[in-house]
């Protein structure tokens, strides 16, 4: 029997969604977004199989609905839903970076709510950015309320199952005390780097400068405001707490580096190399998993359009691309990071049939 989904909000995880889920051929996906442009949009490249023009018609008919929109306009649809005509066992989930307060105004719901947040996603959005392959190999986590039951839990982790993503359940305030390090802080920190730069009046070279680490480390400041700021106001004890914290270690590192003892500033740096190496960046166990190539290249101009060149007729996705640069001779080492396993090994067989480029995988 068809199982009838409505996603609300088509952006980058919502659409992202829908394309995952349409590999259930047992599934019909509608999707509803407050842009008819980018219903519209969604429709006509394939991301849903249907546009209903009206939200509460659609939520009649929906099994399961997925609130995929920034967590300050998820609550107040969740307050909505209580005027829709629903199906009694209508299962309603979310996809928001928060969970506490999405968990406090499900228990006001007249109908079954599970919590949701696939850790996967980027510093775009919109529906253009959505990729079915999004969320393979992330963590989805899971946030129960007390109405939840056993059966409603795994019929939503059948239906999540086709995302290949890996399913985790965690408490509300669990998911906001881990997002608000992970996540949410290093945000404000990418946010306040930039904004530090913003304030540099003396060389304004220096922007110039800003490649490598600086723009590593800002990435993610490059993402959504409003749903930044939603995230920020809804998580906000968590992340004044981790300020608090980061103030106070700030404090220790200025006393440190006053002193200007090398021995313990090198041991700083140490502690810190040492934890951020083990941290499970890629490959299972990631909270955002990439898979990382690398490709020893010559240092000769056009080497990097050449390989991109060739992923490109390829058609495989690349997440990212960054030069290691350790080695002092004239050979470079390219990392290029995939979304998949599947990704990494089509590019490495490209690149060793078109190239002499020596390839590995760490
Ligand atoms: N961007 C990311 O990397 C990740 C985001 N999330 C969460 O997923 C949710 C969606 O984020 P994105 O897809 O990135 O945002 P997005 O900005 O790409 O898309 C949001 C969509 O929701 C629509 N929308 C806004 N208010 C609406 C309303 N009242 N009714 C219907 N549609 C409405 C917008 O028009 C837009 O198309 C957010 O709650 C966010 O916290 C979760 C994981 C990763
Ligand atoms: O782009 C990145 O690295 C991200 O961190 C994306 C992201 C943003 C918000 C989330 O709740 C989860 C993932």
């Amino acid at each position: 029997m068809t199982k009838h989904i409505l996603i609300i909000g088509l952006g980058l995880i919502g659409g992202s969604l829908a394309k995952a889920l349409q590999r259930n051929r047992d599934v019909h996906v509608a999707g509803y977004d407050s842009s008819a442009l980018t219903s519209r949009k969604a429709f006509k490249m394939g991301i849903i199989h249907s546009s209903p023009p009206s939200l509460e018609q659609a939520a009649s008919e929906a099994d399961v609905i997925i609130f995929a929109t920034p967590v300050g306009a998820t609550i107040k649809l969740m307050e909505q839903s209580k005027y829709w005509k629903l199906k009694d066992d209508v299962i309603l989930t979310d996809t928001g970076s928060t969970k506490t307060q999405i968990m406090e105004a499900s228990k006001k719901l007249n109908h079954l709510f599970i919590g949701g947040h696939p850790m996967a996603g980027s510093h775009k959005s919109g529906v253009e950015a959505a990729k079915e392959v999004l969320f393979e190999n992330a963590f989805y986590i899971l946030t129960p309320n007390h109405q939840t039951d056993e059966k409603h839990m795994q019929c939503l982790t059948n239906l999540l199952a086709v995302t290949k993503a890996k399913i985790k359940v965690l408490t509300a305030e669990e998911h906001d005390h881990m997002t608000a390090i992970v996540s949410h802080f290093p945000h404000l920190i990418a946010a306040s780097l930039v904004h530090q730069l913003d304030h540099e009046e003396k060389f304004p070279f220096t922007r110039q400068l800003a490649a490598g680490g600086f723009r590593d480390t800002t990435r993610i400041a490059s993402a959504n405001p409003e749903m930044w700021r939603d995230i920020t106001t809804q998580n906000n004890v968590m992340i004044v707490q981790q300020l608090e914290n980061w103030m106070e270690q700030m404090e220790e590192l200025k006393q440190m580096l006053q002193k200007n003892d090398p021995e313990p500033i090198q041991e700083y740096f140490t502690h810190a190399k040492m934890v951020r190496d083990k941290l499970p960046i890629s490959g299972h166990g990631a909270m955002f998993s990439v898979f990382d190539l690398y490709i020893d290249i010559p240092d000769v101009p056009g080497v990097i359009s050449e390989l991109t060149g060739y992923l490109a007729e390829e058609q495989i996705s690349i997440v990212n691309l960054r030069i290691l640069e350790t080695r002092e001779d004239v050979f470079g080492i390219l990392i290029i990071s995939f979304q998949t396993t599947e990704d990494r090994a089509r590019a490495q067989k490209c690149i060793s049939t078109r190239t002499i480029y020596d390839t590995y995988i760490s």
